[in-house]
C-alpha cells in the first residue's frame, strides 16, 4: 500500500504524546506514531530506544505514562478479548509449547478465536502460508530456529489480525530463511504490520514507511526515499587519477564528475559515484539526534 493511500483511511494505531517513564527515567518523550489500515510501519532505532515499550504499550502489555493512544479504535489499558482477538502478536522470543506437534498447536490456538472471528484462519492454510507442510506433525521443540520463528508468526495470526505486530522478526535467522520470511511477510497483504527491527535492509524491503526513534523521540517519519532526502545531495565520489585513488563527497555529483572527465579526461580510471544508502540516512540521524539529547 502506497503512504499516500493511508491519509484517507482510518488508522489501525494512533499514538499521540506518548509518554513513559521508569522510576525517574523518561523512556518515551512524546511519540506520535501512526499505521493506516493495511500499511507496514518499520520502527528501527538503537538499542534501548523504546521501540519494544512502544509496542507493549499498544499491545496493552503495558500501561503508558501519558499521552493519547488508540489501537483499533480502542484505547489498550481497556481493551477486551473481542479487541484482542483483532490483534495478532509475534514476541522477541517464545520457547513455550516444546511437546505440542505444529497443526495441533494452531487448531487449539484457533479454537480461542472461534467465538470472536468467524475468518479465523484454517490451520492447514495457515500452515501453507507460513511454509511449515513439511512439518505439521514435528513436535515444536524440534524445529529450527527459522521454523520456530515462521510458527510463532503463525500462531500471530490464527485469529487473521487487522494489526499484526512482530517485534524483531528475523533475528538469527540466515540469510535464506530471511529471505523466506520476508517474502511471507509480503505475502500478508491487508493485515496492518508494526515491526521492529535492527536489519536496514529488511525495513527497506517490507515497510511503507520507517519511523525512527532515538532515545524515546521520534526522529524520522517517511518512506525509505523521503529519509534519504533528508540527507540529500551528499554521494560518495570515488575515482583513480593517474595510479592514486581519490574519495570525495559532493553535492552534486552529477556535474562534479562532467568537470573531472572535462579537466582529466582519460586518465580517470575506476569511476563510481555510490548515493547515500539507508544505512548512511539512519547513522546520520541517531547520530544527529544523540548529539542534540547530549
Ligand atoms: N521494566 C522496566 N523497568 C525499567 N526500565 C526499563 C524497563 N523496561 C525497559 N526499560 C528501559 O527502557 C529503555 C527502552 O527499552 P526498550 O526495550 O523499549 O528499548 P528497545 O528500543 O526495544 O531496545 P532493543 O533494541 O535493545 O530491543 C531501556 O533503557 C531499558 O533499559
Amino acid at each position: 500500500m502506497k503512504t499516500g493511500d493511508n491519509q484517507r483511511e482510518p488508522s489501525v494505531v494512533d499514538a499521540r504524546g506518548l509518554r513513559m517513564r521508569y522510576g525517574s527515567t523518561d523512556v518515551l518523550n512524546g511519540v506520535d506514531l501512526s499505521v493506516g489500515r493495511g500499511e507496514v510501519v518499520a520502527l528501527l532505532g538503537p538499542n534501548g530506544a523504546g521501540k519494544t515499550t512502544t509496542i507493549e504499550i499498544l499491545e496493552g502489555f503495558r500501561t503508558r505514562s501519558a499521552g493519547d493512544v488508540r489501537v483499533l479504535g480502542v484505547d489498550p489499558e481497556h481493551g477486551d478479548e473481542e479487541w484482542r482477538a483483532r490483534l495478532g502478536v509475534v514476541l522477541q522470543s517464545w520457547r513455550d509449547h516444546s511437546r505440542w506437534r505444529v497443526r495441533e498447536l494452531l487448531s487449539y490456538l484457533s479454537l480461542f478465536y472461534a467465538p470472536y472471528r468467524e475468518g479465523a484462519f484454517d490451520p492447514d492454510e495457515l500452515i501453507d502460508l507460513v511454509g511449515l507442510t513439511d512439518h505439521v506433525d514435528h513436535r515444536v521443540g524440534t524445529l529450527s530456529g527459522g521454523q520456530r520463528r515462521r510458527l510463532d508468526v503463525a500462531v500471530g495470526l490464527v485469529g487473521r489480525p487487522e494489526l499484526l505486530f512482530l517485534d524483531e522478526p528475523t533475528v538469527g535467522f540466515d540469510p535464506e530463511a530471511r529471505r523466506e520470511f520476508h517474502a511471507l511477510v509480503r505475502r500478508l497483504t491487508g493485515t496492518a504490520i508494526l515491526l521492529t527491527t535492527h536489519d536496514l535492509a529488511e525495513a527497506e524491503k517490507l515497510a511503507d514507511r520507517i519511523v525512527v526513534l532515538v532515545a524515546g523521540r521520534v526522529v524520522a517519519d517517511g518512506t525509505a526515499a523521503e529519509l534519504a532526502d533528508r540527507i540529500a545531495g551528499k554521494a560518495e565520489v570515488r575515482y583513480r587519477l593517474h595510479g592514486s585513488e581519490h574519495v570525495v563527497e559532493v553535492a552534486d555529483s552529477t556535474r562534479y564528475v562532467r568537470e573531472l572527465f572535462a579537466e582529466h579526461g582519460e586518465a580517470v580510471d575506476d569511476l563510481e559515484v555510490r548515493r547515500a544508502s539507508l544505512e548512511d540516512v539512519y547513522l546520520a540521524l541517531v547520530r544527529e539526534s544523540e548529539l542534540v539529547s547530549a
